[in-house]
């Protein structure tokens, strides 16, 4: 169990504003931090990180007290046995992938720990190239690693695959989910990818203005406005044609293109570059198995 309880005085995007946050989130849990820019998501996985100091705060993991302000505990970084990852993949250009890991070894850990997280991570064909020459997907597959050469207890992730295409993002996750599960991981995924926190979490965190405005099942936390028996998406229009008395926009939605038609009414205020939102009653929606 990890209980968090932190006030930080940040510089809002609208002003002062107080990051406040008392949470708990259970051992072996996938939690997801989600919220508009600004909320103060990051913020939070620096101050349980160490790199940044709360104005309050406790912080206790599995029972272990990394920070009380109250008491003048303070563990550093290096002492709190996290693993962080960040959206740009901060690898040593000059060290090759293999070097990148050993990097991290503690002096008392055996050097079998780098061989299993290649095997695991599938980094076995690329393990003597250097970053520069590797895709986005893959070096990022590598700094996942790389944050779990420690065996840290907390995995921090800072919208790790944000920059990713949507099919590798698809494969990064389900690395994620295997190294989660493989070494009972605590982690805490900053998100903006609905889909992603669905798929991913147990639980989430809805921030806003540094306050946890609700938390739940993700399912719960993001499906009410399905329960009135509507679904949606978020797209972009790339397409407008006539064709006889209808119209026929194209949205691309995720990398799908979809085809809707529409009624003058509806195009009239449309133009190619909208971003649109595509919604439909659900009365009969079909579901099919991709994978
Ligand atoms: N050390 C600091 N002192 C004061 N203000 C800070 C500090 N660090 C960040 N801030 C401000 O706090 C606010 C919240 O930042 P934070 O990076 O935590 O937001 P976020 O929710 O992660 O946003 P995004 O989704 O854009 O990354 C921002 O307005 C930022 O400028």
């Amino acid at each position: 169990m990890i209980e968090i309880k932190l006030q930080k005085a940040l510089n809002g995007p609208e002003g002062p504003m107080m990051l406040s946050l008392d949470i708990a989130i259970d051992k072996g849990k996938l939690v997801t931090l989600y919220g508009p820019s600004g909320a103060g998501k990051t913020s939070t996985l620096r101050i349980l990180s160490g790199l940044l100091k709360p104005d309050n705060g406790y912080i206790a993991v599995d029972g272990r007290i990394w920070l009380d302000t109250a008491k003048g505990i303070d563990l550093k970084p290096q002492e709190r046995g996290i693993g962080y990852v960040f959206q740009d993949y901060a690898l040593f250009p000059h060290l090759t992938i293999r070097q990148n890991l050993e990097f991290g070894l503690k002096k008392s850990q055996p050097r079998e720990v780098v061989s299993e997280l290649i095997h695991i991570m599938e980094l076995e064909n690329i393990q003597d190239r250097k970053p520069n020459t590797l895709s986005g997907g893959q070096q990022q597959r590598v700094a996942l690693a790389r944050a779990l050469v420690q065996r840290p207890k907390l995995l921090l992730l800072d919208e790790p695959l944000s920059a990713l295409d949507f099919g590798i993002r698809l494969k990064l996750q389900n690395y994620l989910q295997e190294v989660h599960k493989t070494y009972g991981l605590t982690t805490v995924l900053i998100s903006h990818d609905i889909g992603e926190i669905l798929k991913l979490s147990d639980w989430t965190f809805k921030l806003h203005h540094g306050k946890v405005i609700q938390q739940g099942n993700p399912t719960d936390v993001f499906t009410q406005s399905s329960l009135s028996g509507k679904f949606k998406f978020k797209g972009e229009v790339i397409q407008i044609q006539q064709e006889d008395v209808v119209f026929v926009v194209s949205v691309l939605i995720q990398n799908e293109l979809v085809k809707i038609v529409a009624q003058e009414s509806e195009v009239k205020e449309l133009s190619i570059g909208d971003t649109v939102i595509v919604a439909s009653k659900a009365f009969n929606p079909i579901i099919y198995k991709i994978k």
